[in-house]
């Protein structure tokens, strides 16, 4: 069974995920990221898109000591499964979530990723075909329930956000604006991609709770189902 996907991420008022140099950019506060941790932590797995591994060097792993001893507790490994979708297999070997945390590491490439990459990779990770020439993210789904993974974390970036809600493989979004504005034609939306041009195709949402926190907003969505 496919897991059941909550797309977490923190914008600026104006809709932006990081600057126009693609630099990350702290918006969440210290509460929200309390919060961000804690949804790892009821998490199976933890997805990000290589642009973002690529600009942020991101670890995704949990970090708070309690948090970590809840999960060990529970019977569960200290740290969700941590997963990148990656079609050309670009995640660089020596990247912070190898050297941090411990747990399984997944890779998802395209069978035309480069052989010798993906070797280097599979020393470190489990990595998985799917997909020809770009990763097809209802074969990752579909193996990501079959390896267990209930519940999904997709923390972004803006590419494979659209990847997701385009296709409508999500169920929930939980968006977090912070109080503050980037700006930038060229910095990253929530959702980039191509974008729809026909209001048939938009993706609707069904709105179910909003909450301040730190000096923001959290806006809790589901997929509206048609
Ligand atoms: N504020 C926040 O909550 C977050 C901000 N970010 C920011 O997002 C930016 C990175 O976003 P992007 O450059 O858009 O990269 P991304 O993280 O969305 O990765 C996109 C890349 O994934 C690969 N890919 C393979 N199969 C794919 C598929 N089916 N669909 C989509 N992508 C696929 C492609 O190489 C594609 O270029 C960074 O600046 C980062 O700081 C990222 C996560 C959260
Ligand atoms: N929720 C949230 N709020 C922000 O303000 C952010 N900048 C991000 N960024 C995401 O968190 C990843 C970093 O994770 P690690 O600290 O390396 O574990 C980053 O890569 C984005 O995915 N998120």
């Amino acid at each position: 069974m496919r897991p059941y996907v909550i797309i977490n991420a923190a914008m600026s008022a104006d809709g932006k995920i990081s600057t126009k140099e693609h630099r990350q950019t702290k918006i969440s506060g210290d509460q929200d990221f309390a919060r961000v941790d804690r949804l790892r932590a009821d998490c199976d797995a933890v997805m990000v898109g290589i642009g973002t591994i690529l600009a942020d060097d991101s670890s995704l792993r949990l970090k708070n000591p309690d948090l970590i001893a809840e999960r060990t507790a529970a019977g569960k490994t200290e740290q969700p499964m941590r997963v990148v979708i990656d079609s050309r297999a670009r995640m660089p070997p020596d990247g912070d979530m190898f050297k941090k945390g411990t747990g399984q590491r997944v890779i998802f490439v395209a069978e035309t990723a480069p052989p010798d990459r993906v070797a280097a990779l599979a020393e470190k990770a489990t990595v998985i075909s799917a997909g020809t020439d770009k990763v097809d993210l209802t074969l990752v789904l579909d193996k990501l329930g079959e390896m267990g993974v209930k519940k999904l974390m997709v923390e972004g970036g803006a590419t494979l956000l659209w990847s997701f809600t385009s296709q409508k493989l999500f169920d929930e979004i939980r968006i977090y604006v912070g109080a503050l504005i980037i700006g930038g034609t060229d910095a990253p939306t929530f959702v980039d991609g191509s974008g729809f041009t026909r209001a048939e195709g938009f993706t609707r949402l069904a709105l179910k709770n909003v909450e301040k926190i730190d000096d923001g907003l959290l806006i809790t969505w589901h997929k509206k189902e048609e």
